[in-house]
């Protein structure tokens, strides 16, 4: 039986960062059931945190085996990846930037695992100073990467392939050269931050996949493994993968602790 404050049976911990809502006339701090579904389905302990002061941080990740950064249907603000706001009619959350883009340098720097998935790659592109298409659909040469029809069903269809590079992190977990994702995303990858390998690319040459050079899983992905997971085999060994990363740096953490 383990006593209070031991955690070596415990499952790995997983941080999910919230977002903000304005539910009725008050604010809320939201995660989507579904991020919280793949974490114990990865076979971690899911602990969601509504945001974060600056001197917060660093007692968050104490806490962290791992951390998943989820969707959104707000974007990242452009002024991160110095630009103006080109719709203003789409949705932003800028209180969840503020503390999530120095969440994953801290992040970073303790090697802690990451999984991030679609507004979360971005978040991570752009903390690590890379740029994004605000609509990418607009743009010539490029698909309409938005998640389409009325339904949940229909927008989180598997809607494109993506190509897998060889000898990177992505090939390794999922065993495959190529696979079909769903797609439910109007910005995307634009120039990749400086540290990053690109792990896929959809046919239209737009980076789907990308990791952190140097980690053991730092794995961005624009599609959704969350989305009915248990039915996507692919999304079953990418969402294991990560569970096995994070379990890795639990038992790291407990020899550290043990001295
Ligand atoms: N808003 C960004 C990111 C898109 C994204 O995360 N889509 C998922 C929305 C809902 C969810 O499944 O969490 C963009 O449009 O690129």
């Amino acid at each position: 039986m383990s006593c209070a404050g031991d955690r070596s049976s415990s499952p790995p911990v997983v941080l999910v960062p919230a977002c903000n809502r304005v539910l009725g006339q008050h604010p809320f701090h939201v995660a989507g059931a579904k991020y919280v579904a793949a974490v114990r389905l990865a076979g971690a302990l899911p602990l969601v945190v509504p945001d974060a002061a600056p001197e917060e941080l660093d007692a968050l990740l104490d806490l962290a085996d791992g951390v998943l950064l989820t969707g959104s249907p707000s974007n990242v603000h452009p002024r991160h990846f110095g630009e103006p706001v080109h719709d203003t009619t789409l949705p932003l959350d800028p209180r969840r930037d503020a503390w999530t883009l120095p969440f994953i340098l801290k992040l970073i720097e303790r090697r802690l695992p990451l999984l991030a998935i679609c507004r979360g790659a971005q978040e991570l592109n752009v903390a690590l100073g890379g740029s994004l298409h605000q609509a990418v659909h607009s743009l010539p040469g490029y698909a309409d990467h938005r998640g389409q029809g009325e339904t949940a069903e229909a927008q989180y269809a598997l809607a494109h392939e993506v190509h897998v590079e060889p000898g990177g992190l992505l090939q390794a977990v999922v065993q495959e050269e190529a696979f079909r994702v769903n797609s439910v995303h109007g910005q995307a990858v634009n120039r990749l931050a400086s540290g990053l390998r690109v792990e896929a690319r959809a046919p239209d040459g737009l980076v789907e996949a990308f990791s952190v050079h140097g980690m053991d899983f730092a794995l961005a992905v624009q599609w959704h493994p969350e989305w009915q997971a248990p039915n996507n085999p692919i999304s079953m060994r990418l969402l294991q993968a990560f569970g096995h990363a994070c379990r890795q740096q639990a038992a790291r953490r407990r020899d550290q602790q043990e001295g």
